[in-house]
């Protein structure tokens, strides 16, 4: 089985094309090949399959062998991967995920392969049922919850994915592995939820530092850079253009005021091709 190592921005995948995957359980082969020692190691497994309903289609699972609707440094690459292998020959296409039709649009560098990608990532939802969090109707902005006898103020939606994130003075100092999970499997969130720390660092720019749902503690979150951009704009602490600073580099992600979706442009890469051997 030929694949891909591909990442946005750290956040990594295993490419596998597979035209009757669309049916197919991929758990088990996920939690194999994103182990890092004696898999490939990533933080997911990402299926090309063909669409019915849009110009192809996109299948995550994350590293612990769940189904995730939507990633967005993920079908950065995705868009990447299709372009540069023509299976699509526009640059402009629209992508089925399990949260939608998602449209990238990629630049092509002097090599003819794509340097950059932006992906209307659609509208944010931010009604508690829609997170899905429990709790009566309504926003979750600034709302305080309770961990381990500490109260964290916490502004949850849903992009895509299930995003939750609470603001702090400096994000290097937040443990991680420590307090993520506590938040991941926070008990008002039925689907639990991917967990975002986020310092502001002026009215146009944040740094954001992710624990996600399924892959643990990882280097980038595209959806996640596209929810702290949406709440951080919310809570009036930016406008609607934020520079999101991340561990290896920077997404501009753009919540538009005109038709209310959500731009992000950034990079993507190919790290190495391989074939998966075991069975
Ligand atoms: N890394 C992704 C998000 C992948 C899905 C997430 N782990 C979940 O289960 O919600 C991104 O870049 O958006």
């Amino acid at each position: 089985m030929k694949f891909v190592k591909m990442h946005g921005l750290g956040n990594d995948f295993v490419f596998l094309e597979d035209k009757n995957g669309a049916d197919k359980d991929f758990s088990q082969l996920a939690v194999k090949m994103c182990a890092p020692h004696t898999g490939i190691g990533a933080d997911g497994i990402i299926v090309i399959v063909p669409s019915d309903k849009a110009d192809v289609r996109m299948r995550i699972i994350n590293a612990d062998g769940s189904e995730a609707e939507m990633c967005g440094n993920g079908i950065r690459c995705f868009a990447k991967y299709v372009y540069d292998n023509g299976i699509i020959d526009k640059k402009e296409f629209a992508v089925e995920t399990l949260a939608g039709i998602m449209k990238p649009k990629v630049t092509v560098g002097d090599d003819g392969k794509v340097s950059l990608v932006t992906i209307n990532m659609g509208k944010p939802f931010t009604d508690r049922a829609q997170i899905p969090m429990e709790g009566p109707s309504g926003p979750v902005i600034d709302e305080p919850i309770e961990i381990d006898g500490k109260t964290y103020n916490i502004t949850s939606l849903l992009m895509g994915v299930p995003h939750t994130m609470t603001y702090v003075k400096d994000v290097d100092a937040v443990d991680l592995h420590e307090l993520g999970p506590k938040f991941e499997t926070y008990k008002a969130f039925p689907r639990k939820t991917n967990m975002n720390f986020v310092q502001v660092i002026d009215d146009h720019t944040i740094k954001v530092h992710t624990w996600e749902r399924g892959a643990g503690a990882t280097l980038a979150c595209g959806t996640g850079s596209c929810a702290c951009a949406v709440g951080s704009f919310l809570n009036g602490f930016t406008g609607r253009s934020v520079d999101v600073q991340l561990y290896l580099g920077t997404l501009h992600i753009e919540y538009n005021e005109q038709d209310g979706n959500v731009y992000m442009t950034g990079p993507a890469a190919v790290t190495f091709t391989g074939e998966w051997l075991e069975a």
